[in-house]
């Protein structure tokens, strides 16, 4: 069987590194093959998971420096019908890429707002007066140098070599431990890779019924009461009015568990509309594996 995963595109972003690394993973477990399929936006890949355009979908969630991907998390919500099936953990360092032979005629860097974020004091002190500018990717903005010596990007130097472009600078990340989390994720219905032994983690979010004191702490306290450790807590903006959030928690414990199944239970009474997102496991990667 070839198993279809939608990833963040063009090849060479580092969506796609996690994704190579995965479908080799899987065809060693498995023996299924994997068929790496780019799109040009995160949520474009979780809605091809969504509409059973593909199987899978990669997608990053949090990154050790700059925090949640929002894009990621957004999306999520919206889509119902999805669920994490792994946790995969990739170090991440930046390289500068350009045609231009030295800092000095660089006027524009273009990147995926995660990486311009990642490398801010790098840049402030090296580059203080260019435009930074937003792209889908990291690899899309790659398609911007084009022998334009005043350009720039930030992307991996895995990307730099498989485009042939010369790096003008290596590791411009602010903080050498930059990590970031990926999920795999599919359909609910899908249970394409079975993983022995209990899920670490699980993660959900949820909506409150009203904005009053204690509102988010008796959810919280449905966990602290049964022993259930937070790994994550994160707010967003439910769209609807100014104030109003979204809760989205990671929780140190399988859904199986007798415990997670009580808590959840006991969640509803305490939400408005309760997201479970899956049990999985976490994969950490060593570039060059
Ligand atoms: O644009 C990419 O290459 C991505 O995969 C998104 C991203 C950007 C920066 C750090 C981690 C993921």
């Amino acid at each position: 069987m070839t198993i279809s995963i939608a990833h963040l595109g063009p090849p060479g972003t580092y969506a796609e590194q996690v994704t190579a690394f995965y479908a080799n993973w899987l065809a060693k477990k498995t023996g299924n093959q994997a068929m790496l399929c780019p799109y040009s936006s995160i949520s474009q890949s979780l809605q091809a998971v969504a509409s059973g355009e593909t199987q899978l979908a990669v997608v990053p969630v949090e990154n050790s420096i700059e925090g949640s991907v929002t894009m990621t998390m957004d999306t999520l919500w919206q889509l119902d019908s999805l669920r994490v099936q792994l946790a995969l953990v990739m170090p991440i360092a930046h390289a500068l890429i350009s045609c231009a032979s030295s800092l000095d005629t660089i006027q524009t860097v273009y990147s995926h707002p995660q990486a311009l974020a990642q490398c801010q004091g790098w840049l402030a002190q090296f580059l203080p007066n260019v435009q930074l500018v937003a792209s889908n990717s990291t690899t899309e903005s790659l398609q911007r140098l084009d022998g334009d010596l005043t350009a720039a990007a930030i992307a991996s130097s895995r990307a730099a070599e498989l485009y042939k472009l010369p790096i003008l600078a290596s590791n411009i990340n602010d903080y050498p431990d930059n990590c970031t989390r990926f999920w795999v994720v599919s359909q609910w219905v899908e249970d394409l890779v079975k993983i022995s032994g209990s899920a670490s983690y699980t993660s959900l979010a949820f909506s409150v019924p009203a904005n009053l004191p204690g509102t988010l702490l008796k959810p919280l306290q449905v966990f602290a009461g049964l022993g259930i450790n937070l790994s994550r807590i994160e707010s967003r903006p439910t769209k609807r009015s100014l104030g109003e959030y979204l809760f989205f928690i990671d929780l140190e414990a399988d859904v199986q568990e007798e415990q997670m199944r009580c808590a959840l239970a006991k969640l509803t009474e305490h939400t408005e509309i309760l997201k479970i997102f899956g049990s999985y496991k976490i994969l950490p990667i060593t570039i060059g594996s």
